[in-house]
Order: C-alpha cells, then sequence, then structure tokens
C-alpha cells in the first residue's frame, strides 16, 4: 500500500498518475482536513472504475491507517503564493513535517518516505530527523521536476523531444537550483554544444524561474509536474527498477559534503537509494554547487533548534 499524506493539489495529482500508472493496487489519502481526503478518494474510485483500473483509494484522517505501507509520500504544508520564495515557507512547514515524521516512524517504521513540501532540501532534513530513519530511506522530490523543466525547455530550443535529453540539476531547489548543461546529454553531446551562450542562459533561467511562473500565471503553484514526478519516484521504489533519477538525499561524503541533504543523481528501489552517483564537475561547476550547498546549510541552521535533532 502506498500512503500519500496531504490530499491538496500535489498529493491529489500525485494519487491520480499512480494509479493510471497502476504503481499499486491500494491507496490511501490522508490530511487533516474532514471529508476531504474521503471525497477525493470516492472521486478516484469512480475514475478507477470507469477507466478500469483495479487501483482501490481510502481517505482518511487518521495516521493509524498508513500501518503497513511501504512507500509513503508526504506532501502536506503549505505552498507558495504569487511573490513568495519556498524558503518562506520554512518555520511553518517545519512543524507540519516533524510531527509526521514521528507519526511515519510510530506507524510506517520500515517504509520509504518521499517528500515534496517546501523549502524541499531543509524539510528533507527534517524528515531524516523526526522519523529516525537511514538516509537511504528518506528522499526529497524536486530533482525529477527540475531535470524535466531543463529538458522541457531544452528540447524547445533544440527541436528534440525532451524524451532523447538526460538532463542534470544538482544542489538545491530553491533560488540557487544548479542546471548543468556541459552535464546533460542528448545521445552523448552535451547542450553546452548544442546551443549557443545565449539560449543556455535562456533555458537555465526558464528552469530555475518555472515553478514561480507557474505560481504568477494561475495564481496557485504546480502540481502536474510535481504529480507525474512522483509517480515515476513511486514506480521506481515499488517496482524495484533501480532507475536512475535526480532526488534530494543528505550526503554522506559524497561531493565533498556531509549532513547535508540537496538534488543529485541517485538510484533508486525498493529499499530507497541504493546509490549516489557523483557527476565530475569542473572548478567552477563545483563552485557553483557548493553555492547552492551553503544555501540549504544556511537554511538548515535558521531553523528551530527542536527540529535539528
Ligand atoms: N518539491 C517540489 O518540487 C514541489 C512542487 C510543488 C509543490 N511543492 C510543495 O508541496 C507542498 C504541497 O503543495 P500543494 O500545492 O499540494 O498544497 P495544498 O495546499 O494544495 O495541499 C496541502 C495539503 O496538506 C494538508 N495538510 C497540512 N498539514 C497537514 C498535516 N499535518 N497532516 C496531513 N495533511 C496536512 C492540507 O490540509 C492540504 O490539503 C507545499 O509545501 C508546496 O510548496 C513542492
Amino acid at each position: 500500500m502506498i500512503t500519500v499524506i496531504g490530499s491538496g493539489r500535489v498529493g491529489t495529482a500525485a494519487a491520480v498518475i499512480m494509479g493510471i500508472l497502476k504503481v499499486d493496487t491500494k491507496i490511501l489519502l490522508i490530511d487533516i482536513v474532514k471529508g476531504l481526503p474521503q471525497g477525493e478518494a470516492l472521486d478516484m474510485n469512480h475514475m478507477s472504475s470507469i477507466l478500469g483500473l483495479d487501483v482501490e483509494y481510502v481517505g482518511s484522517n487518521e495516521y493509524k491507517d498508513m500501518e503497513g505501507s511501504d512507500l509513503v509520500i508526504v506532501t502536506a504544508g503549505l505552498p507558495r503564493k504569487p511573490g513568495m520564495t519556498r524558503e518562506q515557507l520554512l518555520e511553518a512547514n517545519a512543524k507540519i513535517v516533524s510531527e509526521i515524521g514521528r507519526e511515519i516512524r510510530k506507524y510506517a517504521p520500515e517504509s520509504v518516505v518521499i517528500l515534496t513540501t517546501n523549502p524541499l532540501d531543509a524539510m528533507t532534513y527534517v524528515m531524516w530527523k523526526a522519523t529516525g530513519f537511514p538516509r537511504e530511506r528518506v528522499i526529497g522530490f524536486s530533482g525529477v521536476l527540475d531535470a524535466g523543466r531543463l529538458a522541457y525547455y531544452a528540447s524547445k530550443k533544440l527541436g528534440v523531444s525532451p524524451a532523447s535529453i538526460l538532463p542534470i540539476v544538482l544542489g538545491q531547489h530553491g533560488e540557487s537550483m544548479f542546471p548543468v548543461p556541459s552535464k546533460s546529454f542528448v545521445h552523448g553531446v552535451p547542450l553546452s554544444r548544442l546551443l549557443t551562450e545565449d539560449q543556455l542562459r535562456e533555458v537555465v533561467e526558464e528552469t530555475v524561474k518555472a515553478g514561480a511562473r507557474i505560481t504568477e500565471l494561475r495564481g496557485f503553484s504546480s502540481n502536474w509536474g510535481p504529480g507525474s514526478g512522483l509517480a515515476i519516484m513511486a514506480e521506481a521504489v515499488k517496482r524495484d527498477s533501480k532507475r536512475s533519477l535526480i532526488a534530494s538525499v543528505v550526503l554522506e561524503g559524497e561531493y565533498g559534503v556531509r549532513d547535508v541533504p540537496v538534488e543529485v543523481p541517485i538510484v533508486l528501489g525498493r529499499r530507497g537509494v541504493l546509490k549516489v552517483l557523483e557527476v565530475e564537475l569542473t572548478e567552477e561547476e563545483r563552485q557553483k554547487f557548493m553555492q547552492s550547498v551553503e544555501a540549504v546549510k544556511k537554511l538548515i541552521s535558521s531553523l528551530p533548534p527542536a527540529y535539528l535533532s
């Protein structure tokens, strides 16, 4: 069983897409708002019936119902409003993530946790501390989205399918995120060779600002990109596919960094992170990556001490 905590825009998009991809036969939706997860589950069961999916959705306001889940997806928390940065959500969401982390430790102690709550990397740290799980089982979602956005914007300029691009985005999911065109390839040819300097600058800027652009246009933050990225990660865990994806993971010496979660390429399977892949960076790229790591460290150090142990 997969549990999705938070039945808002991202949680419901993920639940629907996981159902359509038949990632599991039972998906539990949890939220603190009475009636919301139950209503969403009922609507999704009608979808399941119409599409012949054989997936059962259940809605609940009780954390204990997650017992038996091998994968818990956390999408609970405040989203940004137009003009806000992800970093401004820090304190309010740390409280929510920390509480949920303790419930997961109690009711699903062997689960793999995938988290979306912003500011993503600092919240991954809070979840890691609150669950006490090994870093392999606490994974921040954002890299699949940021990399997908990089591939999308590059594909528009190149005139090739985004599916032909293997994109790399490293560092923080936030203002200092670090898309790396020299390590993003179309069949062995890096984007840095296929696009001009100006085009590269535009692609990087569009990628970094994509989330804010969506929020500005429609008044609320993205959900279809995150929902589909979460479904791809859930599929890798549930099918033990060992697919390589980008995600936020607490580093333990890789890239010369320790105890800080940032976006890096990983190999994902049933037990969570099986491997962290170290991309070879030039000195200039390494400096940009480290600036991004420093931004995450700064956010973590501004958290109240209650969330740091
Ligand atoms: N990592 C990413 O790439 C990414 C992308 C988009 C959004 N996000 C983040 O994901 C989070 C959710 O976004 P959204 O658009 O779905 O927001 P939303 O407001 O639509 O949904 C959030 C839901 O969480 C619920 N909730 C709050 N506290 C809870 C708790 N303690 N237990 C259970 N449920 C609780 C709320 O009732 C609400 O239904 C936000 O923090 C947003 O910034 C991250």
